[in-house]
């Protein structure tokens, strides 16, 4: 039996006061038997979140490979371990985008979370172009051709994918919970072809883009779909703990 898991994804949002404040705001509300809630928040960030988190979970928003050496502006997963990190974004279309991430590094990145016991949550999804000729199902399962390549059944099975089609991302424009259901069902029959019944079985499959307190009930109905990775929605305390009340 699956756990539900919503996860926030703040981006490059938030201080550390307004940190401090959203979580004072949220995380009581977040105590659940039946469901996990997180937020994703900038590595200065990190600090005062796991300081304020009793029930929430929180994830960092991207990681290195390499544990030390010459990377300019990287953060290494050891440095997240140091400071209780337990879950962390890796592939999120605008880092493949706008930073150079690619299937290859993103296996590189998880992998080496995987070793250090943190979850990744691995994004990925397609462009609107991709989507308009129909090549959704080619794109999803060649992402996790890559960036889930040689690793264990059973550490695949502990990650959190998030299948975010990047034309419904912070545009208002979500995908249908019949597209967001069939794209998820996806999901985990790569999963299932790569790593057997088992791991796509236990694998939690998120839908992330334009999810909002309108429209997660619906979402969180499909069979495949386990939880959200949620952007705007998740930056005003409000909204969030709305989500979080519909979700418990
Ligand atoms: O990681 C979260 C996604 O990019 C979704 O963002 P959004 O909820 O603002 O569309």
């Amino acid at each position: 039996m699956r756990k539900p898991i919503i996860v926030g994804n703040w981006k490059m949002n938030k201080n550390n006061a307004e940190t401090k404040a959203f979580f004072e705001a949220v995380d009581a509300v977040a105590a659940s038997e039946n469901a996990t809630y997180g937020i994703g928040c900038p590595f200065t960030d990190l600090r005062t979140a796991q300081d304020n988190a009793k029930n929430l979970i929180v994830a960092a928003e991207n990681c290195h490979w390499e544990d030390s050496g010459a990377f300019t502006g990287e953060v290494s997963v050891p440095m997240l371990e140091e400071i209780g990190i337990k879950y962390c974004i890796i592939g999120h279309s605008e880092r493949r985008q706008m930073f150079g991430d690619t299937d290859e590094t993103v296996n590189k990145k998880a992998k080496r979370l995987l070793k250090a016991g943190i979850t990744p949550i691995l994004c990925i999804g397609e462009t609107e172009a991709q989507y308009d000729a129909g090549e959704t199902e080619k794109v999803i399962r060649d992402q996790l051709t890559g960036s889930l390549a040689d690793l264990c059944a059973k550490c695949v099975g502990s990650m959190v994918i998030a299948y975010e089609p990047i034309w419904a991302i912070g545009t208002g424009k979500s995908a249908t919970k019949e597209d967001a259901q069939k794209c998820c069902a996806i999901v985990r029959d790569q999963v299932k072809v790569m790593y057997g019944e088992e791991a796509a079985e236990n694998v939690r499959v998120q839908y992330g883009g334009s999810v909002k307190p309108e429209n997660i009930v619906e979402y969180m109905a499909c069979p495949d779909i386990d939880g959200a990775l949620i952007g705007g929605a998740s930056l005003k305390e409000a909204s969030f703990i709305d989500i979080i009340e519909k979700t418990k």
